[in-house]
């Protein structure tokens, strides 16, 4: 069997971190299978959907790297649901019903006083010819509902294990609502079909949705899918996130210098068995991938296991694959020398940009005890000078001055890069250099 699966986002935000859990874990199911990934925008509810959020939602993806093999938009697929809708209507498993949405509602309450259920009572099968005529003539336009078989479902998903909802307890679902416009559910199972999904992997809030989904591919002829449906994940003090909310959104934390392989590293790992570690390739993670072990735990997202993950993944990356990046700052000049430097100091790659000036000034120094920097310059080794030199040369200056560990070393970081703590000046000062050095050391500008 193909593997097909597919991630289907309503545009109408920006894309948070539990989309983007949903999205890598399709993502590398399909891969780990030799299979396709699909990204369907569920975009029938047009005042909310948004061209700039669908765009926004593909430059997501782009950025984590997952690359889909189909691209569709429900909103250009209307025929295909008007039809699977004719088709219902003609089996009798679509029917018309009158109800405003406050008859509906005080339906509702009614049932709830007597203690029961508030399951639609199906009266829209029993409306005569005449009462239709009359709403009719009131300019009501009829919402449709699929007839469920009053029956339980079961299937065994692939994150719940065996899984089953009784129909009986369920309200017929409104498919089509009065103006016309498509519910999700039709739409999502006659694509299913068309573009023949093979396993629907979503989030937790679609489980009860998926007994009459699974009636529906039935109705229309389909073998249903397999099903995963994994726990919705949630901030570190349990609050859920929404997309239409903007909460942890991707974009956000790209702003914040965050690495595309922090983020997937993260979320390929998180509520399952395996330890969470930094992978370097979206590869490594198809190769290690089994969904069989997210569990059924409500993972939370931490920002900080993320940032430290992210800082972890700096220190890895070579020089060839930041150069341009460093450009982009406006660091043209910076070398591998420079990245070797300062990559194990940095939250984001953006904090590059405030270490270039250290090795290339100017920067003004900070003086605590100018007789003894006066000292250590003195002794401040000929060039060329190299790795070696920071020991040679604070060694020299111990001598001199009788100082040692923190006496030693702090004074001559503060004067030399300005700063209380950075990057090891074993790495730094060939880069900043014999002049440079010596007038800092002298308290000038340099
Ligand atoms: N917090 C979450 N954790 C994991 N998956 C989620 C979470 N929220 C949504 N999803 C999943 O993301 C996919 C896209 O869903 P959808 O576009 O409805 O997102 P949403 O965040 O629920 O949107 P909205 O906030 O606009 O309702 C679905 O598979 C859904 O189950």
């Amino acid at each position: 069997m193909t593997v097909i699966v597919r991630f289907a986002p309503s545009p109408t935000g920006l894309l948070h971190v539990g989309n983007a859990r949903v999205a890598l874990i399709n993502w590398l199911f399909a891969k780990a299978h030799g299979g396709y990934f699909m990204l369907r925008y569920d975009d029938t509810d047009q005042a909310r959907s948004t061209e700039e959020f669908a765009e926004a939602i593909g430059a997501d993806l782009s950025w984590l790297g997952l690359v889909w093999d189909k691209k569709a938009w429900q909103s250009k697929r209307l025929d295909q649901y008007a039809a699977a809708a004719d088709k219902l209507k003609a089996d009798g498993r679509l029917y018309a019903c009158w109800e405003t949405p406050d008859e509906l509602d005080f339906k509702r309450k009614r049932q709830l006083a007597r203690g029961l259920p508030p399951v639609y009572d199906r009266s829209g099968l029993h409306v005569s010819a005449a009462d239709r005529a009359k709403y009719e003539a009131e300019g009501r336009q009829p919402h449709w509902r699929f007839k469920l078989e009053h029956k339980d479902v079961r299937w065994d998903d692939l994150t719940r294990g065996d899984s089953h909802v009784n129909c009986t307890s369920l309200s017929d679902p409104v498919l089509i609502r009065g103006d016309g416009t498509y519910l999700y559910t039709l739409p999502s199972v006659v694509d299913d079909i068309e573009f023949e999904v093979s396993h629907i992997i979503r989030g937790e809030d679609h489980v009860t949705n998926s007994a009459p989904q699974i009636q529906l591919f039935q109705a229309l002829g389909a073998v249903p899918p397999a099903f995963a449906h994994l726990p919705l994940l949630t901030d570190i003090s349990g609050a859920g996130l929404s997309k239409r909310l903007g909460s942890r959104s991707l974009a956000d934390l790209r702003e914040q210098g965050i690495e595309a392989m922090a983020v997937n590293s993260l979320l390929a790992k998180l509520g399952t068995s395996d330890a969470i570690e930094i992978r370097s390739s979206l590869d490594q993670l198809v190769d290690e991938f089994d969904i069989g072990h997210f569990s059924r735990a409500t993972p939370k997202f931490d920002p900080n296991e993320l940032a430290h993950l992210n800082a972890k993944l700096l220190h890895t990356l070579p020089f060839s694959q930041v150069a341009p990046r460093l450009a982009a700052l406006g660091l043209e000049q910076a070398d591998e020398a420079f990245w070797d430097a300062v990559k194990a100091n940095l939250a984001g790659i953006g904090d590059a940009a405030q270490w270039w000036p250290v090795v290339a000034g100017p920067i003004t120094p900070v003086v605590e005890d100018g007789a003894f920097l006066a000292q250590a310059a003195a002794v401040l080794p000929e060039g060329p000078w190299d790795h070696a030199t920071w020991g040679a040369w604070t060694n020299a200056v111990k001598q001199a001055s009788g100082r040692k560990g923190r006496e030693l070393f702090h004074p001559l970081r503060l004067a030399l890069t300005g700063r209380e703590n950075g990057p090891e000046l074993k790495l730094l000062l060939p880069l900043i250099g014999r002049d440079k050095a010596s007038a800092r050391l002298s308290g000038q500008i340099a």
